[in-house]
């Protein structure tokens, strides 16, 4: 589709092959990075880019017509509570040129992908945010977070005496190859959260593109377990190892890659990304051996379909609420009566009848994967309804696993 407004020189189109370098070009100077992705790992982005939709901002009353701002969109599946796997809408690379900047171009191209994404039928959008401010509006909030951490290899002395085999291994380009994406879905398929990762993604991944490290670190090391493995690099300049991939099927999988990457010798500390309540600390004598460093948002997400969404997961307690759900964007606005079996299936249907709660669409969306409480979120001031209300929906809403999803995109 394209838009040309009469007398509007900024027309939002769908790109021509021919403008994916100036594309690249855009992307790499907004999100200030050194240069744009060359040859092969432009072919493999737009692979990944061409399983969703592209729509770019060209200023038509510049010299050579210009593209002052890219947004798209592929799709992304997620796991639900209850193990559901949805695939969502990935909204990434949103890039404004900073002479456009603050003009209604990023809106523009918003409300475009939220009408494509309606028209596909999509329950979720998702992101990873560059910054906290700007996507509420849009009706996303984080939903999923993780802790940086820390450990000094010495200091790390686990509960459990080590095995006499490891049962951990490096692996070749092969069993890499082999092993890693068939692990990775299992372990994803388990994890509230966890992105499990599309074929198109592995070649980047595995080829260790450029723009995945810096000139200072080592290539990917891969410890291979029969059910999970680590990724990661060496930072030669103050010799820590800094884990891009930590993926465990199964607690002892994680005591064995953990208990060989915190015994790296000549390594000055270990640095992971890991889910808010990972039993690392735990399985240590001294859980302060772990420092949490910083804490993020992994994951936003924004419930497009409200009554496909609220199905798609299953409840921890039985109830019936009415919501009142607020949306300053899109089209979600409305009552909506949720009614959860014992069982923990749901049902919902848009509603005329009184609210219990009311709420707005990116509060919602928080809670959705359970990474932010009920009671949080009305102690925010988030949530209006009455006290009894409140609890039930959050007794509904609880999950027993932290979201995390293990991949930024
Ligand atoms: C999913 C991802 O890709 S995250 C990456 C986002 N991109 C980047 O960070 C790259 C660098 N930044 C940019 O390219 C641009 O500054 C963008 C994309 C963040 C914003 O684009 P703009 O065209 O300037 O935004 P636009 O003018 O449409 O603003 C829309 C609204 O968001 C607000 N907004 C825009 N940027 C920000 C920000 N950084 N922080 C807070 N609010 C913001 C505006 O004030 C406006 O609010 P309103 O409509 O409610 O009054």
């Amino acid at each position: 589709m394209s838009e040309p407004e009469s007398n509007d020189p900024l027309s939002l189109e769908r790109p021509r092959g021919t403008d994916w370098p100036e594309i690249l070009a855009i992307d790499a100077r907004a999100f200030a990075l050194p240069k744009p992705l060359p040859g092969d790992e432009m072919i493999e982005f737009r692979n990944r880019a061409g399983e969703g939709d592209t729509v770019v901002i060209r200023d038509t009353a510049s010299d050579g017509q210009p593209i002052v701002a890219v947004s798209l969109y592929f799709p992304v599946p997620v796991t639900v509570p209850g193990g559901g796997i949805a695939t969502t809408a990935g909204l990434s690379w949103v890039s404004v040129s900073a002479t456009h900047r603050r003009r209604g171009l990023l809106r523009r191209m918003l409300t475009e992908q939220y009408r494509t994404w309606r028209a596909h039928d999509l329950p979720f959008a998702t992101l990873t945010a560059s910054e906290g401010g700007i996507y509420e509006r849009f009706g996303f909030g984080p939903a999923a977070f993780s802790h940086q951490i820390r450990v000094e290899p010495p200091a790390a002395d686990f509960r459990t005496p080590a095995p006499a085999d490891s049962r951990v291994r490096y692996g070749n380009q092969e069993q890499i190859a082999k092993h890693v994406p068939a692990v990775h879905a299992r372990w994803a398929a388990g994890r509230t959260g966890a992105i499990t990762r599309p074929d198109t993604w592995w070649p980047s991944i595995m080829a260790d593109r450029s723009f995945r490290r810096n000139s200072q670190t080592s290539g990917l090391h891969y410890l291979l377990h029969a059910d999970g493995y680590a990724a990661y690099r060496i930072d030669a300049r103050d010799k820590t190892a800094l884990v891009g991939d930590f993926v465990a099927a199964t607690p002892q999988a994680h005591t064995d890659l953990w208990r060989v990457l915190t015994g790296l010798d000549l390594v000055s500390a270990v640095k992971a990304s890991i889910p808010v309540d990972d039993p690392l600390p735990l399985k240590l004598r001294n859980a302060r051996a772990v420092e949490v460093q910083g804490r993020s948002d992994e994951l936003w997400l924004s419930i497009l379909d409200v009554v496909k969404a609220l199905e798609l997961r299953t409840y921890a307690a039985p109830g019936d609420l009415v919501l009142d759900i607020a949306d300053g964007f899109g089209d979600r606005g409305g009552r909506y009566r949720l009614t959860v079996a014992d069982d923990g299936t749901a049902t919902a249907a848009r509603t005329d009848d009184d609210a219990h709660l009311a709420i707005d669409i990116a509060a919602l969306s928080s809670l959705y994967l359970g990474g932010i409480t009920v009671r949080q979120m009305a102690a925010a001031g988030r949530i209006d309804g009455a006290d009894d209300d409140v609890a039930l929906l959050g007794a509904m809403l609880a999950v027993d696993v932290a979201p995390f999803s293990g991949t930024f995109f």
